[in-house]
């Protein structure tokens, strides 16, 4: 039941294979109701739903219906389990994949909606993992670097396959009819917050990160679109105009059709939207420089802050205000990471393993994390890289595939899944490694996603950085970072805030547990390091 007088705010995460919700008490943070609902269409890939069209490789596509589906899901079921009205919802923060976009009408109308486009893959969104466009992200870094064009820089030097651009040239390139027909290609992010207010914006966020657009420099010019190709000069003018809001200013209210289906008010501030892990560093508590959060789920971002710019390669991008307001906002990332996991006990888990888990009442990932955590660092003699997606940081193609080397007659499962794990961690220090290097210090490590729950896994993280890892004390710190962006959007006056670094003092509690490193587990961990250093200059030059 609600306290009398007390209010609200709704934090939504789009992750890549679910929508969560909370609902948090914004005078402390407190999260009274909790609320998930996976896509029901999930991630696209191999036949386009209801048809027999085949996908490519490397596409991967989602549903826009499974969004709108998402927020009319679990935002009523949030109300019923905190057995409160809406009247007490003062505010409503979005925080989406990215860079997930889809082609609309003028009037936000998927084209995937139109009976006419619906056969056609490019019609549907593209999820951020989508890896169809290098060859356009190939052409525009080429040309890009030819011209000395002033945004590759904001980019760590490349922009990656996953980016807006490479995906609106594809369109270009293989649909013409799609392109014509394009009004607007959007943010899925903005384009939820389009169907709750009815207000078109862009969140400064993922354009800044996704869009390559820069506050000193605005987007790319038309004399570049035009060098890529002739017919696509307008591109960006066309299709992905709209006001560029920073995350936590108020884009508009609820719709009234929209309020009344939710059971809110016309009175709910919705924020501009922002990108899921960038929503993480709040979400986190950090609210200033130095401090390193990791978002580890499907794939794994890496997000720090700075007082200052620094330019170096190796970044996926550098935006002002891009996370928090007053800071440089640094993003890196691993392309796969949990997805490597999910494809490990998909495809390369014998029989035996899933017997010896259902007779014991156990998952997979907890029969495999008891035998590998029964291994010692460097015991399993494999060394992997972690590329099964490509890598996104430091090297930015998507071309790259991974590699395990090591193998013997003796080679259990346990040992590939620890020596994926150890990938994984041992390209995040490469991350750390090349910020440190080319930016600032960092003075505190952060973690959060659905990876956290993985203590063993946590550990390695914890060993192979030779640094302590704080786990947020959220169970949804990404959905609660979106609830403080709902807060802000509210303002002060309404009961929120007006402040980001007040908002997350007050509503984010101290890190619920720390992995401290093992010394001896990290000596070791630095000559099997050495060795991943050598397979990634190696094959990280396809
Ligand atoms: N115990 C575990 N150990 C390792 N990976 C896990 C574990 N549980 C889930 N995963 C992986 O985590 C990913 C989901 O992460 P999560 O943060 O929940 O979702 P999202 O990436 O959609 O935000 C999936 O790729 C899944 O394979
Ligand atoms: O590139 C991104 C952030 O900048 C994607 O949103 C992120 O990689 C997807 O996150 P998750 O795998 O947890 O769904």
């Amino acid at each position: 039941m609600s306290v009398p007088n007390t209010k609200y705010v709704i934090g939504l995460d789009y992750g890549t294979e679910s929508c969560r919700a909370l609902l948090v008490d914004v005078t402390n943070g407190a999260e009274i109701a909790a609320a998930v609902y996976p896509y029901r269409h999930g991630v696209i890939t191999g036949v386009l739903p209801e048809t027999e069209v085949e996908l490519k490789k490397d596409w991967a596509l989602q549903d826009p219906a499974d969004y709108l589906e998402g927020f009319k899901t679990v935002i009523p079921q949030l109300l019923q389990k905190a057995e409160i009205s809406g009247e007490s919802v003062i505010g409503i923060g979005i925080d989406f994949t990215a860079c997930t976009v889809l082609p609309t009408l003028a009037d936000g109308t998927p084209l995937c909606f139109l009976e006419r486009y619906r056969k056609n893959p490019h019609a549907w969104v593209k999820l951020w993992k989508h890896h169809a466009a290098q060859p356009e992200a190939d052409q525009i870094n080429q040309l890009a670097m030819e011209r000395h064009e002033p945004f590759l820089a904001y980019y760590g030097g490349k922009i990656s396959s996953e980016w807006a651009l490479p995906k609106l040239l594809q369109i270009f390139n293989e649909a013409p009819e799609i392109y014509k027909a394009t009004a607007r290609f959007i943010e899925a992010g903005d384009w939820i917050v389009w169907q709750m207010t009815g207000q078109e914006s862009r969140n400064a966020c993922a354009a800044g990160y996704k869009g390559l657009w820069t506050h000193e420099n605005g987007y790319p010019g038309s004399e570049f679109l035009a060098a890529l190709k002739p017919g696509f000069k307008a591109a960006i003018t066309d299709t992905m105009q709209g006001p560029i809001i920073a995350p936590g200013r108020k884009v508009g209210t609820l719709t009234r059709k929209v309020a009344k289906e939710l059971g809110l008010t016309t009175e709910v501030a919705v924020s501009a939207a922002t990108i899921d892990a960038h929503a993480g560093v709040p979400g986190c508590g950090v609210g200033s420089p130095g401090k390193m959060v990791m978002i580890m789920g499907t794939s794994s971002c890496q997000m720090v802050m700075t007082k200052r710019a620094h330019f170096f390669n190796g970044f996926a991008g550098i935006v002002k205000d891009g996370i928090l307001p007053g800071y440089y906002g640094y993003e890196y990332g691993q392309s796969a990471v949990g997805d490597i996991f999910a494809w490990f006990i998909e495809n390369a888990v014998p029989y035996q393993y899933y017997r010896e888990a259902e007779s014991r009442g156990l998952g997979l990932y907890a029969l495999l994390e008891e035998k590998a955590a029964g291994l010692m660092p460097g015991e399993n003699d494999l060394v992997a890289l972690d590329w099964q997606n490509g890598n996104r940081s430091i090297l930015m193609n998507a071309n790259l595939r991974g590699v395990v080397i090591g193998y013997s007659l003796r080679t259990k499962p346990e040992a590939i899944y620890r020596a994926l794990i150890e990938a994984t961690a041992f390209g995040t220090r490469k991350i750390v490694e090349t910020h440190e290097n080319g930016a600032e210090p960092i003075d505190e490590f952060f973690a959060c996603g659905g990876l956290t729950k993985n203590h063993m896994l946590m550990q390695i993280y914890a060993d192979v950085l030779g640094r302590p890892v704080k786990i947020a004390s959220s169970a949804q710190p990404v959905a609660l970072g979106a609830a403080i962006f709902g807060a802000l959007a509210a303002g002060n006056a309404a009961g929120g805030y007006d402040n980001s670094m007040e908002a997350v003092q007050k509503m984010i509690q101290p890190a619920a547990r720390i992995f401290t490193p093992n010394e001896r587990n990290h000596h070791i961990y630095q000559n099997v390091y050495q060795h991943y250093l050598k397979l990634h200059d190696y094959f990280g030059v396809l």
